[in-house]
C-alpha cells in the first residue's frame, strides 16, 4: 500500500514537472533579459559580463534557436541539514519550513525560465545529506550542468566537508559543469561572524573554482538571484554547445560534399595492355 501511494505520488510529481515545462510563459521573475550578476565579481571564476555574442544572435534570429525542450540539470549536495531542501523550496514554492524533514534519496523539481525570450527549464535535484541515503543520492549526480555544494554559514564543519562533496560530484561527471559554493542561513549570522566565515568560504571557493553565494531561505535573501544566475550561465553554455555542435555537423556535411565533388587528382595508372591469353 505504501509503495502504491509512493508510486502514484511520484507519477503525479513527474506529471506536474512536465506541465511546468510546457507552460506558455515563465513567471515574471523567471524572465531573464539581462545577464544575471554574480554575488560578488571577485568571488566567481565566471567572468563574462553578458550573454555570449553567438547566444544573443541565436536568440534574436527569426529562426528557432533549437528544436525541442531546452533543459539543464542542477544538483544540490552537502552535509545533512545544511538547508538544501529549504533553499529549493523557497525558490520553487516560495515557502520556508522551520521543521527539519530529512530528504530520502532525492527530490526533483523543474523550473521554467524564459531567457532572452527562449524557454529554458532547470531541472533541480535536491539530494540527501544523510550518509545512509548517499548511495541512492549519488546515482543522480551524473550529467549535471550545474553543481551546487551547500553549507551552513553557522557551521564551519559543513564548509570543511564541501571539497569532498564536490569531488564526488565531479567524479560522476565528465563535462565542465558550473560550480557554486552556497552558504545558507545567513539570517542566523551576526555581521562579525558572517564576515569571518565569508573569508574562509571565499578562499575555498577560489581553491575549488566555484562561485560563492550567501543566502537565507528564511528571509529569501539572495535566493532568486542565485537561481537566475545558475539558469543564465547554464543557458548560455547550453546554447553555445548546441551552436558548436551544429557548426561541426555543417562542416562535416560540407566536407563530404567537397569530397564528392573534388575530381580525383591522383593519376590513374594505365592498366597494362592485355596480350596473349588474358581474358579481360
Ligand atoms: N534560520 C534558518 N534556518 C534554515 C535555513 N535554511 C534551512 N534552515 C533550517 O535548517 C534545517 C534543515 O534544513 P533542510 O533544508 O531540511 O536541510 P537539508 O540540507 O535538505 O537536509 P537533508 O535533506 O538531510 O540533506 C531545517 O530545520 C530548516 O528549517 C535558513 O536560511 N535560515
Amino acid at each position: 500500500m505504501v509503495n502504491v501511494t509512493k508510486g502514484m505520488q511520484s507519477m503525479l510529481e513527474s506529471r506536474s514537472a512536465v506541465y511546468k515545462m510546457l507552460k506558455d510563459k515563465a513567471h515574471k521573475d523567471r524572465q531573464i533579459n539581462t545577464f544575471p550578476r554574480p554575488y560578488r565579481y571577485d568571488a566567481t571564476p565566471y567572468k563574462q559580463l553578458d550573454f555570449s555574442q553567438i547566444v544573443k544572435e541565436a536568440c534574436s534570429s527569426s529562426r528557432p534557436v533549437m528544436a525541442g525542450l531546452k533543459i539543464s540539470k542542477a544538483i544540490f549536495l552537502g552535509d545533512v541539514a545544511v538547508g538544501k531542501t529549504c533553499l529549493v523550496n523557497r525558490f520553487c514554492h516560495q515557502v520556508f519550513d522551520s521543521n527539519y524533514k530529512a530528504t530520502i534519496g532525492v527530490d526533483f523539481e523543474v523550473e521554467r525560465f524564459d531567457i532572452l525570450q527562449v524557454p529554458f527549464n532547470l531541472q533541480i535535484w535536491d539530494t540527501a545529506g544523510q550518509e545512509r541515503f548517499k548511495c541512492i543520492a549519488s546515482s543522480y549526480y551524473r550529467a549535471a550542468h550545474v553543481i551546487v555544494v551547500v553549507f551552513d554559514l553557522s557551521s564551519l564543519m559543513s564548509l570543511s566537508h564541501c571539497p569532498q562533496w564536490l569531488e564526488e560530484a565531479l567524479n560522476a561527471n565528465s563535462g565542465s559543469p558550473h560550480i557554486f559554493l552556497v552558504g545558507t542561513k545567513r539570517d542566523l549570522m551576526t555581521r562579525t561572524a558572517f564576515s569571518e566565515v565569508e573569508g574562509h568560504a571565499l578562499r575555498l571557493a577560489e581553491q575549488v573554482g566555484a562561485e560563492f553565494w550567501a543566502v537565507s531561505s528564511r528571509t529569501g535573501d539572495g535566493v532568486s538571484e542565485l537561481f537566475c544566475r545558475m539558469a543564465g550561465l547554464a543557458f548560455d553554455s547550453s546554447v553555445c554547445r548546441e551552436k558548436e555542435a551544429s557548426c561541426k555537423a555543417m562542416t562535416v556535411g560540407s566536407d563530404l560534399v567537397t569530397l564528392k565533388q573534388t575530381p580525383r587528382t591522383t593519376p590513374v595508372k594505365p592498366r597494362p595492355k592485355c596480350s596473349g591469353s588474358c581474358s579481360n
